[in-house]
């Protein structure tokens, strides 16, 4: 049997499962060469069936689009069954995350992420790409807390050029412009600009400005274009509303008219500037060469292959290299590449012998680590075998032999010791597990729209023009908040009345219809010793004070040496985290979608979301410090799928100034409904 993932794991150690969406999941990974963060984005061409035209749209659009606020693309794999795409990792996780901690943004704030938005999208239009499905769920923070656009699946990029009137409907609903929801033509970058409304006004309101459960009401109330106006927007980010907001496509505020508006120039002093630094492909001429000289390679054959952009191996561990080095020069800490000069990293060979480290100091682990965190044996064979071409990927992989699996199994079968990304990277365990009972409907406290219709503002309505000459007001009748009755069921009639449903595409049924039955991750990825082992953390055992279990220290087998050697590369990495891996909750940055609870202890806390999440009759699993919540529509399918993971903010230890904080992270689902049901657990995990 073809192994797909072969490939893929020759070059990356592949981590937990970070994302789900209509097309296949994202799992973080590492890149072996650099130990640089990637996502992977999975998807599977049966699944994909018809939509599979849209993927070839997807990757000539990330292939295409090189800026520094759109995900960058490094490498694309396709092989008989899947497609690969390794992405820049954005771990600042999704603006929209952001927006629910923060509730709201400041102007100015908003302001900053706007500017990044809109240059992503101009800079898109320029090359000739309509995104057609901008919101917040698809807008990610890196480390630098800089906005990176991912998802291109629906965009358009019409032959006729990017003006042209195109016809298919898609996107999600609410952020969809008035044209298209009546089903006329649109031309695309007209309708990015609508979107951009929506998500600016997201961003400044914390809520949406059209939004109804009921599909034929929201549609009735894009296409009136009529929205709330709270009073904390001020008057500049109400007429730029305005002119977003504008339900006449040719009188809505053009792109260009747009980067240079007066709110988004305001303390910038200078429109937002499109271009992109990366758009210039001349190469790196010391990097190729620090490359070259790294992987023994004659340099101009090099370049000959790096000028083709193939998105292959080698441009991987260039863009990557490049991205490394930039880092370094910025003066970050905290990866290999601080202790370890980049040729040597890069000349370094994995030792025949993969000795475990006798010695504790700190510099004789650096030497192991030197030969060690290179390119993987077989891929530097390969690579030294000189002809380029080798890193080609087949687009149907060959079967490895047994020398080969066996070389894969050696470096990537499991470590012994676990942390919590080994935990997160453990498949769920079956259905019943979960106890599938169908869970009781619950009440649900919604805070939506509470502070909007508080409001009772008239609504500016102005045309494009950012200083209006006639402005028309009107006043629009509030209705009376839903019974919140029910808010998480998803019985097969109701599953359409969220009108945020996951990017719904009105383009064909299939993204929709799939399976949304939650596929374990690929068995390949973990040797057979690892999948048997069982890392559960047990509530009883916490209770009683005890630790979650670690796993087994036997059964490491023929591959212990190398796994260690795997392993010695990581505690290199973060020193800190395989001390008392379990016993304390991974620390993490205060990032925006994790949230605070001063001084409360950990155990108590994991404890609480276990009940509360119990009793609102949610199946829920505890793994670890992670408490993973599935709820299912009546037909049995994953309808949200979110983890709430206990972490430490700050400070050296639990007892001391660290305080608690509690993780959110999205895997699967309508974001406005896992808003709503993480909002609800920790408020109760709060009293
Ligand atoms: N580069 C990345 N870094 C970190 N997380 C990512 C990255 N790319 C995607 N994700 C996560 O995975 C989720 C799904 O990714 P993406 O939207 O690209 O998939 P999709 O199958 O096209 O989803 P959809 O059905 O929403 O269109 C994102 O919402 C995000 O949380």
């Amino acid at each position: 049997m073809v192994d797909d993932w072969f490939e893929i794991k020759k070059r990356y150690l592949v981590k937990e499962t970070i994302g789900s969406g209509g097309f296949g999941k994202v799992k973080r990974a590492l890149h072996i060469a650099t130990t640089e963060t990637v996502a992977i984005k999975v998807m599977d061409k049966a699944k994909l069936g018809a939509d599979l035209p849209r993927v070839k749209t997807e990757i000539k659009a990330l292939r295409t689009l090189q800026h520094p606020h759109i995900c960058r693309l490094y490498e694309e794999i396709e092989t008989e069954n899947k497609i690969f795409l390794v992405l820049e990792h954005c771990s600042g996780g999704e603006l929209f995350d952001y927006i629910v901690e923060k509730d709201r943004l400041n102007e100015d704030e908003a302001r900053q992420f706007f500017r990044e938005i809109c240059a992503a999208v101009a800079y898109m239009h320029s090359k000739g790409f309509a995104h057609r499905d901008l919101k917040p769920e698809n807008i990610l923070i890196d480390e630098d807390h800089r906005i990176k656009l991912i998802d291109f699946g629906l965009c358009a990029n019409p032959d006729a050029g990017i003006e042209s009137a195109l016809a298919t409907c898609c996107g999600s609903p609410a952020y969809a412009a008035p044209e298209l929801v009546s089903g006329r033509k649109y031309i695309g970058p007209e309708a990015d600009v609508w979107s951009l409304g929506v998500l600016l006004y997201a961003l400044l309101n914390g809520f949406l400005p059209f939004d109804d459960d009921n599909m034929p009401t929201l549609y009735k109330k894009i296409k009136s274009g009529k929205y709330d106006e709270p009073e904390w927007l001020s008057s500049e980010s109400k007429f730029l509303l305005a002119t977003l907001l504008q339900v006449d496509p040719k009188k809505r505020i053009t792109m260009r008219r747009l980067l240079s508006h007066r709110w988004l120039i305001k303390d910038h002093l200078a429109p937002v500037d499109p271009t992109s630094k990366y758009d210039d492909k001349t190469l790196d001429e010391e990097l190729l060469t620090n490359i070259a000289i790294g992987l023994g390679w004659q340099r101009a054959e090099m370049r000959q292959e790096l000028v083709q952009w193939k998105f292959d191996a080698l441009t991987a561990t260039y863009l990557l290299v490049g991205y490394l080095q930039l880092r370094r020069s910025q003066g970050k800490t905290g990866k290999i590449i601080d202790t370890v000069p980049l040729k040597d990293f890069l000349k370094g060979e994995i030792e025949k012998e993969n000795q475990p480290v006798s010695s504790s100091t700190h510099i004789q682990r650096q030497k192991k680590i030197t030969r060690r965190a290179v390119v993987p044996k077989d891929l530097r064979q390969q690579l030294q075998s000189s002809p380029c071409k080798n890193y080609r990927q087949p687009l149907t992989p060959q079967k490895p032999s047994r020398k080969a699996d066996k070389n894969y199994h050696e470096v990537y079968s499991s470590s012994d010791s676990l942390d919590i990304d080994d935990i997160l990277a453990t498949p769920l365990k079956s259905e019943e597990e979960f106890n599938f009972q169908s869970p009781e409907p619950f009440r649900i406290r919604t805070n939506r729209g509470n502070r909007a219709q508080s409001e009772k503002q008239p609504r500016l309505h102005s045309d494009f023009d950012e200083t209006p000459k006639s402005v028309q007001i009107t006043r629009r009748t509030k209705t009376a908040p839903k019974d919140p009755a029910d808010r998480y069921s998803s019985p097969a009639g109701k599953s359409k009345r969220r009108s945020k449903t996951p990017p719904i595409s009105w383009m064909s049924p299939i993204k929709n219809q799939k399976d949304y039955c939650e596929e374990s991750a690929p068995n390949t990825m973990l040797s057979p010793d690892r999948r048997t082992r069982s890392y559960d953390c047990n509530l009883d055992q916490i209770r009683m004070g005890a630790e979650p279990l670690t796993p087994s220290k036997k059964g490491r087998g023929i591959f212990g040496s190398l796994e260690k050697g795997i392993d010695q590369v990581r505690l290199l990495l973060t020193p800190n985290k395989k001390k008392n891996k379990d016993s304390e909750p991974r620390k993490i940055k205060a990032v925006s979608n994790v949230s605070r609870l001063t001084k409360q202890e950990p155990k108590l806390v994991l404890k609480t979301i276990h009940e509360v999440v119990s009793k609102m009759g949610v199946p829920n699993r505890v793994k670890g410090w992670v408490v993973r919540v599935q709820n299912r529509d009546n037909m049995g399918r994953i309808q949200l799928d979110f983890e709430l993971e206990v972490c430490r903010l700050g400070g050296r230890a639990l007892t001391s100034d660290a305080s608690c904080g509690v993780r959110r992270h999205r895997i699967k689902g309508d974001a406005m409904l896992y808003k709503r049901m993480a909002e609800d657990i920790l408020s109760k995990v709060l009293v």
